[in-house]
């Protein structure tokens, strides 16, 4: 979908379908679906249902669009996120949360490290990103510029709210996960393979701490239709940097690493959610 008024379109279909009304929209990453199992008084869709949404197709994204209870607070869950590398066009289905009134979005994903401090199973909260596709010119917001959306050039410093860094950092103490959380910068690749050993040193050198395949695109939309974002990525694997390591990466590593820390990036978000003011979006301040 590209135009407001399809955006609009779905938003409609989405609210006759449900009386949930999100304030928080999360987008679960690779293997990391379970999330939205929490929610409480659930009405979920799939997309293969819903007007105008496009279909996922990787292993680990189940497809679904879940409304629900989290904490006192409204949430619309996505199981399942669209890849540039599936060949959609890049993800604008944001812009359908706004337009539902939403306030935050969460961003997670599985990622593999390239910072000698973060280790498989730990947690990366997003300070900033890289987004190699959209810097290429493979950007969301190409095209002509809905300014009902927000504007033709939008700022992307400090796209990853500080405050709630701040009390993320605080609910992992509280948790007693502190240990293996920490903040750095991820990179988006455009994937579907995972990098060859010169680009894992390139991206090393860069600075960049964390590699995936998503979520940039997903928090440029968002930033340009004024949403707060928060974004975590759990690090699955090392990315291979030497000639003489013999380990290789793969799809099923990734996943069974979201499984066996799925519970603890629930209680993340949950207690992120139970602890964040909500500014109401009721209104869709940006959007006309
Ligand atoms: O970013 P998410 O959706 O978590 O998935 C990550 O895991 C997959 C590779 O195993 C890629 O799709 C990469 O982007
Ligand atoms: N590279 C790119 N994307 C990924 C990785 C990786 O090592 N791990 C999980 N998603």
């Amino acid at each position: 979908i590209y135009i407001h008024d399809e955006y609009q379109k779905t938003a409609d279909w989405l609210m006759s379908q449900t009386k949930h009304r999100p304030q928080v929209a999360i987008i679960c990453g690779s293997g990391l679906g379970m999330l939205a199992d929490t929610l409480k008084c659930q009405d979920s869709f799939a997309y293969s249902d819903i007007p105008g949404f496009p279909q996922s197709t990787v292993q680990g994204h189940a497809g679904r669009l879940v409304f629900g209870e989290l904490k006192g607070k409204t949430c619309v869950c996505m199981q399942g996120r669209f890849h540039m590398y599936e060949g959609h066009s890049l993800c604008k289905v944001v812009r359908v949360f706004k337009l539902l009134g939403v306030d935050t979005l969460i961003v997670t994903n599985a990622a593999g490290s390239l910072a000698d401090g973060l280790q498989p199973g730990d947690i990366m909260v997003i300070k900033d990103h890289v987004n190699f596709p959209g810097m290429g010119g493979l950007n969301p917001l190409t095209g002509p510029n809905d300014d009902k959306f927000g504007p033709r050039f939008p700022a992307m410093s400090g796209c990853y709210d500080k405050g709630l860094r701040c009390v993320a950092m605080e609910v992992a103490k509280q948790l007693g996960v502190a240990n293996i959380m920490q903040e750095g910068v991820y990179a988006m690749v455009g994937g579907p393979n995972f990098e060859s050993i010169a680009e894992a040193r390139l991206l090393h050198r860069l600075g960049v701490d964390a590699v995936g395949m998503s979520t940039a695109p997903e928090v440029v939309v968002a930033t340009h239709c004024g949403l707060r974002v928060f974004g975590l990525s759990l690090i699955t694997n090392k990315v291979v940097k030497s000639y003489e390591d013999s380990e290789s990466v793969n799809h099923d590593g990734v996943l069974e690493v979201g499984r066996l820390r799925s519970h603890t990036v629930q209680q993340l978000v949950t207690e992120l959610i139970s602890r964040m003011e909500i500014n109401n979006n009721t209104t869709t301040d940006n959007v006309a």
